[in-house]
């Protein structure tokens, strides 16, 4: 197969780990980065330049487009799609789950547990807010943070309504969340390629944290998953309608509930955590599924 991988940087741990999976199979296989992409959008035959020159045809292509570059980068694979290349992950689906409240709500609908969650914009109703969603202690989040940074656990009411107002302040998008005591410290992250969990480990916060990322101190572990979170875990991510996710359940007293739905999950932490070919697992997965012309939407958005 001739394959595309659209990562900014090749030296990325996911990345190489990629290339190197495919070339030991016997592709060929080429990191494109998306900003260097440029495209023509009208007429029939819909193309894509890179660095001055158009791009030579590809079977199908792996998106490892970081949060920073979605809105570009979704417009990148969408030229693929429209030229009937498969995605390992679709950019409708990617576009999805980048949106946290979108995502939560999609998962809602299906039934997925999840920890009570409540978003709002007008400042004025902290107080009902917070009910809400069961009063405090509650975990408020920037939709746009990632590695824990914005995640805050508020003990109290006055501290919830503090930090609230301060979100506020800064006219930033955010939720308010059950806390999920009873989790510990911890949350699991369940790797997901096509209908199975492949791989999945426990990340356990550091001492005296709550937040367990790996980016704030917290570790990573094997851990052996129920059949119901197994089962949750591969749901959501088709719901997601993404072939490949990172699906983070925290263990809670009515379940397992999705935290979130990641689109371009690292290898790193799990290939090291579990000792598994997780690379390998995905290269085979788009030997299976990559055939031209088997994207679900074509690019239709
Ligand atoms: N409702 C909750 N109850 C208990 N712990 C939580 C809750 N929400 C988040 N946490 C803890 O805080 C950590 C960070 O939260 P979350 O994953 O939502 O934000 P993030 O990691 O910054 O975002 P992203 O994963 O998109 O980068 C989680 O891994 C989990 O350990
Ligand atoms: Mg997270
Ligand atoms: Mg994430």
């Amino acid at each position: 197969m001739k394959i595309a991988v659209l990562s900014r940087n090749p030296r990325l741990y996911s990345t190489r780990r990629l290339v190197e999976s495919a070339r030991e199979r016997g592709h060929e296989i080429r990191v494109i980065d998306p900003l260097r992409c440029y495209m023509s959008i009208a007429g029939h035959n819909p193309e894509i330049h890179y660095k001055g020159a158009q791009l030579d045809a590809v079977d199908a292509v792996i998106p490892r487009i970081g949060a920073s570059i979605t809105f570009y980068g979704t417009a990148v694979l969408r030229q693929f799609e429209m030229m009937g290349v498969f995605p390992l992950n679709e950019s409708v689906a990617i576009s999805r789950s980048r949106d946290k409240l979108r995502s939560l709500q999609l998962l809602s609908r299906r039934g997925i547990g999840m920890p009570v969650t409540g978003f709002a914009h007008s400042p004025d109703d902290t107080q009902d807010l917070l009910r809400l969603v069961g009063g405090h202690p509650v975990v408020i989040k920037l939709t746009e943070g990632t590695q824990g940074v914005g995640v805050v656990l508020a003990e109290t009411r006055k501290a919830a309504e503090s930090v609230i107002d301060a979100f506020r302040g800064l006219n930033a998008h955010f939720l308010v969340q059950e806390f999920i005591k009873e989790a510990g410290g911890a949350d699991i992250r369940c790797f997901v390629i096509g209908n199975k969990v492949v791989a999945s480990m426990k990340r356990q916060a550091k001492e005296g944290e709550f937040r367990s990322n790996l980016h704030r101190g917290g570790h990573a572990e094997l851990i052996k998953i129920t059949p119901e979170e197994r089962s949750t875990a591969v749901r959501a991510a088709r719901i997601m309608g993404l072939n490949v996710a990172g699906v983070d359940i925290l263990r809670s007293n009515h379940g397992p509930v999705v935290m979130e739905v990641n689109s371009s999950p690292g290898l790193e932490g799990i290939e090291r955590a579990t000792n598994k070919d997780i690379a390998a697992r995905i290269i085979e997965f788009m030997e299976k599924n990559g055939k031209a012309g088997k994207t679900r939407t074509r690019g239709k958005g």
